[in-house]
């Protein structure tokens, strides 16, 4: 494995690399009990990553181990349902209200915990922290979680509609995750897509870094 693409998997699991690789991009990682220390001049936002475990072949030979979720944003990027956090409100509850209108999350059966946070990251030059959580569900969930998007508050004005993240690789070894990779995402989705996918063990570090080889080493290629 080439040592540039070996450092770009790698940042995702040791923190001090990862802060130097991410203060390029204007985002930190920064623990959650800072960030709640931090000027209240920043505002803060939460987003979640809804995942279950799955075992399927897509079109009948290429397998995929879980379900994740995302969502078209109604400026055409990929992003994490979630949102911006009240000034006085608490994150999670933040983030649950969120969930609540932007995919009409069931509150009664589903709930993000303080125990669910993945990771946080500030963005000095836009005064921001953004959380980031995970909702582990069964599959059936998963399945009942899409369903009632549809009658979302949000649903075909602030978010185009949610979509399955492609978690496996064709045969070109292009098209699926890594394809996936290439395109538009908000803010720093596309770190947290790839930090959830590692930190939930659903992708291997070498899947991982394979999909972002792929997905750089033939970004200006149509195969078809
Ligand atoms: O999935 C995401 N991951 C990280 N940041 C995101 C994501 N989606 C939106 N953002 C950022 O979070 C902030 C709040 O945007 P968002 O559209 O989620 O809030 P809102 O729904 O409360 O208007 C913006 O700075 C936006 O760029």
């Amino acid at each position: 494995m080439d040592e540039a693409l070996k450092f770009t998997v790698d940042h995702y699991f040791e923190s001090e690399v990862l802060e130097k690789l991410l203060s390029d991009q204007h985002h930190r990682k920064i623990s959650m009990e800072e960030s709640l220390r931090i000027d209240r001049s920043f505002r803060h936002a939460a987003h979640c990553f809804i995942c279950a475990p799955l075992n399927k072949l897509v079109l009948g030979k290429y397998p995929s181990h879980a379900s994740v979720l995302m969502q078209l944003r109604f400026d055409g990027l990929l992003g994490f349902p979630g949102g911006i956090i009240e000034r006085e409100e608490d994150i999670v509850c933040g983030l649950n209200r969120e969930l609540q209108e932007e995919i009409n999350l069931d509150l009664g059966r589903f709930m993000v915990r303080e125990a669910d946070h993945l990771i946080s990251h500030v963005n000095h030059r836009h005064k921001f922290v953004f959380h980031f959580y995970s909702l582990p569900v069964t599959f059936e969930e998963f399945r009942a979680i899409e369903k009632q998007n549809l009658e979302a508050t949000d649903y075909g004005n602030e978010t185009l509609g949610i979509l399955r993240v492609p978690l496996y690789t064709m045969k070109d070894g292009y098209h699926g995750l890594a394809a996936f990779l290439n395109q538009q995402f908000v803010g720093n989705a596309k770190d947290q897509l790839l930090y959830g996918l590692a930190k939930l063990k659903i992708l291997t570090p070498e899947e991982l870094s394979e999909a972002i080889h792929k997905s750089q080493a033939l970004k200006l290629t149509k195969a078809y």
